[in-house]
């Protein structure tokens, strides 16, 4: 069944719950310092439907571009230890600017910081969920950025983009909202002659060999065009349509004005634990899955059984995540490791009947469970 723009445009603006993304180089002068005016709009339209009932949450970057002014830069730094630290100066800057913006409305706003680290682990995962439900059935509009200071390097998101996408799943929004600096997506970086504007897609999937799409250009973006378009799949697989503008138009987007691009969802929605998995995990190691319990696998609802397993690479604790390979160094799927890596070769091969006997019952478990597995 065809999906049209004017349905897609018709659900987000009768969405009850809004995840919306801004990006630094909305927040910002061209100079790379904060825009207390930009800013200060942006919150004038979050209030605006907020007080019409809506659940907001805003994704925000901007700390590292509130930071390094005020620390005496006179660019944004580079490497990753300066960004670190002028983020946890520009962080409470940040929220400061936020707390007077919406203040005007009477809306409280609350920080959530966020590594890809810890929202993985089902304890975590849940604790964030539960504190972004109540902070939203309290009227607050939660703010969450990534955690700059304490993210590692290797498993950071380090821009927003895709982290919104799960904060949307987290939610179970009913629209994401990715706001820039371009109006819109193009067909080709809108610097490019004949680069043209693309107001709907239906099909982002397919639609991603279609459109040229680069890292940023503005000097203070991070991820650019291409964790836009990321972040726009991982919302559409989840059922969650999206509608990527700048940051000006956010109140027509809200509105379901036919203002920048709308991607229509192409999925009813999935488990939102399992997209974590799936999308916001670094692996940590793989096991190699023999090729019956390849095939158990790849069929979907099936956990990897010990007896399946061949090999174990890499250092891991429980709760990790890890690739699941086939013998051929396939990728089949992505999953939470049920052990450290040092127990689990003596598991390998063995039934769990076998586990139970010879090592005990807390072995007596799948390696990795079909509720922490997604298939690549
Ligand atoms: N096909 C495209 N359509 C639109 N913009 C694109 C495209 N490819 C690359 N871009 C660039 O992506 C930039 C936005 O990314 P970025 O600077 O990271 O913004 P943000 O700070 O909002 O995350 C735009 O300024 C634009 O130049
Ligand atoms: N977490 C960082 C965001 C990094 C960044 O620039 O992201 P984006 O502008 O969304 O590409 C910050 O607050 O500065």
């Amino acid at each position: 069944m065809a999906v049209h723009e004017a349905d897609v445009r018709q659900a987000i603006a009768g969405a009850q719950t809004i995840v919306v993304k801004v990006g630094s180089s909305s927040l910002t002068h061209s100079s790379g310092h904060l825009d207390a005016a930009r800013l200060n709009a942006l919150a004038a339209a979050l209030a605006a439907a907020a007080l019409q009932g809506a659940r907001v949450v805003l994704v925000s970057s901007g700390a590292i571009a509130a930071g390094f002014g005020p620390l005496g830069f006179a660019s944004r730094p580079s490497d990753v230890a300066t960004q670190q630290a002028t983020a946890a100066v520009g962080q409470g800057l940040l929220m400061a600017q936020y707390e007077m913006a919406f203040g005007r409305y009477g809306i409280h706003v609350g920080q959530i910081l966020i590594t890809a680290e810890d929202t993985i682990r089902a304890t975590q995962y849940r604790n964030v969920q539960r504190t972004l439900d109540r902070l939203l059935d309290l009227g607050v509009v939660p703010i969450i950025n990534e955690n700059d200071s304490l993210a590692s390097n290797e498993i950071r998101f380090g821009d927003n983009d895709r982290l919104s996408a799960l904060v949307a799943n987290l939610v179970r929004a009913d629209a994401l909202v990715l706001l820039t600096d371009v109006d819109a997506l193009y067909t080709a970086p809108p610097s490019q002659p004949g680069a043209r504007r693309i107001g709907f897609v239906p099909d982002v999937v397919a639609a991603l060999g279609d459109v040229t799409v680069t890292g940023p250009t503005s000097g203070v973006g991070t991820g650019g065009m291409v964790t836009k378009l990321e972040a726009a799949r991982v919302a559409a697989v989840s059922g969650i349509p999206t509608v990527l503008t700048c940051a000006s138009n956010a109140g027509p987007a809200l509105m379901g004005d036919p203002v920048g691009t709308a991607f229509a969802p192409v999925k009813h929605r999935g488990s939102s634990r399992r997209l974590w998995i799936g999308f916001a995990a670094e692996p940590r190691g793989t096991l190699v899955a023999d090729e019956g319990a390849a095939k158990a696998v790849r069929g979907g609802r099936a956990s990897l059984l010990s007896a399946g397993v061949l090999e174990v690479r890499g250092n891991f604790s429980a709760g990790d995540p890890v690739w699941i390979d086939n013998e051929q160094g396939d990728h089949l799927a992505r999953g939470l490791a049920g052990f450290d890596s040092e127990e689990i070769p003596q598991m390998l091969g063995r039934t769990t009947a076998q586990l139970k006997r010879f090592l005990g019952d807390e072995y007596a478990h799948p390696i990795v469970h079909r509720d922490d597995l997604v298939l690549v």
